[in-house]
């Protein structure tokens, strides 16, 4: 059966670009457009010309791309010729393949934004498209508020839709920009629309302020649209656009579209995804969302002890899609909601052969039960997990011991009268035989501590030389005066492996020490240290 082409149109470098927080540099746009072109993006929208610095230097010169580098733009000015629209101009020199043009297509906003009359607003439509066509251009025309205007007087939509197609416009889009329509309405009003101008020459663009951008750009293409924008990750103004990371596997993975449609992402392509959204993010400098659908952390991470028995048999069992296909992994997870089949897939995992009889199983199990109602969280802390593990099945050395820590944080004015705080922290150690003692002085006590402990480790300080600490958590539970305190470390060695490790105890020093000593002690047990 031969498919239909459904073609994707991204807008993370104009649309994501007015996201509250978002501000890309040039190199930024340059680099998320080549990732874009990459993975396999029909059209990708890189800005503005005309409205900024950045947009305009990013379209004054060519650069080689694979998809159709768009630029964005508005119509002609109500009242002026589109060859004596300065906006006009800026587009038609950009270096671009296709220009998207914003139509208003609302007879509201024609007369209180645009303060115009409906008649001048279709000739604008017609004149920008000609305009644009006659320079060589792809067209696009982005028809701004479809649904709300379809809702509010829907010959008046469908004939600033219509003046487009028929100018030759490639791709006339129905836009939901306040983001407000709900999938069934997108359906049926779309539905009307290819009534009219075909299917191959509509598209899609959904904001997501009700949530249902992905949703509704579905619907839309079951409805007959042909063409989707959206962004990457979801970005865009407000609450964002329709998000392409979760479209992309759906219309990949989903047999009502996979059989039906083809779209320009390879099965290889499709593996990269999550990478291409974590690249974003830390483009952002924002950390990825682990909840993120088909590419999250969490997408195929399994806590539940009943969920996780049954993906040890057949993984179909609890996922949706197979993880392999975008390029993620299953996890079981160990916490309080385990059963022993998640506490045999994790131990899987680290590499320890346990028989799934061994009586040690349930007691390991038992240990990580009564310790999570103290307040630790195994499944956020791996290492301390694989510790707990290894001393529960009696396979961890006993390297050191700490006899004695001591951590002094003093205020008082210096020689110059300037008030500082300085902290120490002393460390007795015993190694073998052999005891030592350590000071160190820290911008905190946490630090104070690490640095001492860390000094000197006699014959194991080779070892630990390249453990980096990366990031430390506070969480305080239960509140008042029962609180305990949870930290969580997070460290970093010179392979760039990175783990986490736990600790709880009414004393923040004290669960701090806990997940600094989980955090060495893992380190020697991964790197081979001998007892
Ligand atoms: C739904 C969307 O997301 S559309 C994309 C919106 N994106 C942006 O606005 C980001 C980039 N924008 C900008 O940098 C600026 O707004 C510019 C450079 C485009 C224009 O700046 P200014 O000339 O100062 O105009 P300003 O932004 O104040 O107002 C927009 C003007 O465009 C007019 N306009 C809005 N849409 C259209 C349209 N589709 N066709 C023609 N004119 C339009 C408005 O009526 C208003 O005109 P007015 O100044 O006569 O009232
Ligand atoms: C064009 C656009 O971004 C919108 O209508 O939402």
């Amino acid at each position: 059966m031969s498919r239909e082409r459904l073609y994707l149109f991204d807008t993370t470098l104009r649309d994501g670009a007015q996201t509250n927080g978002v501000d890309f540099t040039l190199a930024d746009k340059v680099a998320i457009a080549a990732m874009l072109d990459d993975l396999g993006i029909d059209y990708v929208e890189g800005g503005y010309p005309g409205a900024n610095a950045t947009d305009t230097e990013l379209f004054a010169q060519s650069r080689p791309h694979k998809g159709k580098f768009t630029a964005f733009g508005m119509t002609r000015r109500p009242g002026r010729s589109a060859s004596n629209d300065p906006g006009i101009a800026a587009l038609i020199e950009a270096k671009a393949d296709a220009i998207c043009f914003v139509a208003k297509s609302w007879d509201y906003h024609v007369k209180v934004a645009l303060e115009t009359t409906l008649d001048e607003n279709l000739a604008s439509i017609r004149d920008t498209v000609k305009a644009a066509k006659a320079a060589g251009r792809e067209v696009l025309i982005d028809c701004e508020h479809f649904f709300d205007g379809y809702k509010a007087n829907p010959q008046f939509a469908l004939s600033c839709a219509k003046a487009a197609y028929e100018e030759g416009a490639r791709w006339v889009v129905l836009c939901d920009t306040n983001g407000g329509t709900l999938p069934h309405e997108v359906e049926k009003i779309v539905g009307e629309v290819v009534k009219v101008i075909p299917g191959d020459h509509v598209g899609i663009h959904a904001h997501n302020d009700t949530e249902q951008a992905v949703a509704n750009s579905l619907a839309a293409v079951r409805a007959g649209a042909r063409h989707i924008q959206g962004t990457l990750n979801g970005l865009g103004e407000r609450c964002g656009n329709a998000n392409l990371v979760s479209i992309i596997p759906t219309l990949k993975l989903k047999k009502e579209y996979a059989d039906k449609f083809d779209i320009g992402i390879s099965d290889e392509a499709l593996k990269s995804l999550g990478k291409v959204s974590r690249a974003l993010d830390e483009r952002l400098n924002r950390p990825s969302f682990r909840y993120a659908p088909y590419v999250g952390e969490n997408a195929f991470a399994t806590k539940a002890g009943i969920h996780a028995s049954a993906i040890m048999k057949e993984p179909e069992t609890y996922e949706h899609v197979s993880p392999d296909l975008v390029g993620n992994k299953r996890k079981v997870l160990v916490s309080d909601q385990a059963g022993k089949s998640n506490v045999l897939a994790e131990l899987d995992r680290i590499g320890l052969k346990v028989d799934k009889d061994d009586r040690r199983i349930g007691r390991l199990l038992e240990i990580v039960k009564e310790r999570e109602a103290l307040g630790y969280a195994y499944e956020a802390a791996d290492a301390s997990f694989e510790l707990l593990a290894r001393r529960t099945l009696g396979t961890v050395p006993n390297y050191f011991d700490v006899s004695q820590f001591d951590v002094n944080v003093e205020q008082r004015d210096n020689a110059l009268g300037q008030r500082v705080t300085v902290t120490m922290a002393v460390v007795k150690v015993k190694i073998g035989d052999e005891s030592m003692i350590s000071a160190a002085e820290g911008n905190g006590p946490v630090n104070a501590l690490d640095q001492a402990l860390r000094k000197d480790l006699g014959k194991y300080q080779d070892f630990i030389k390249g453990l980096k600490l990366t990031d430390f958590r506070v969480r305080i539970l239960n509140g008042g005066t029962e609180a305990v305190t949870r930290v969580l470390i997070e460290s970093e060695d010179e392979s760039g492996e990175h783990w986490t490790t736990i600790g709880v105890s009414p004393n923040i020093i004290d669960a701090s020490f806990q997940a600094l000593m989980d955090s060495i002690i893992y380190k020697l047990v991964k790197s081979g240290a001998p007892a």
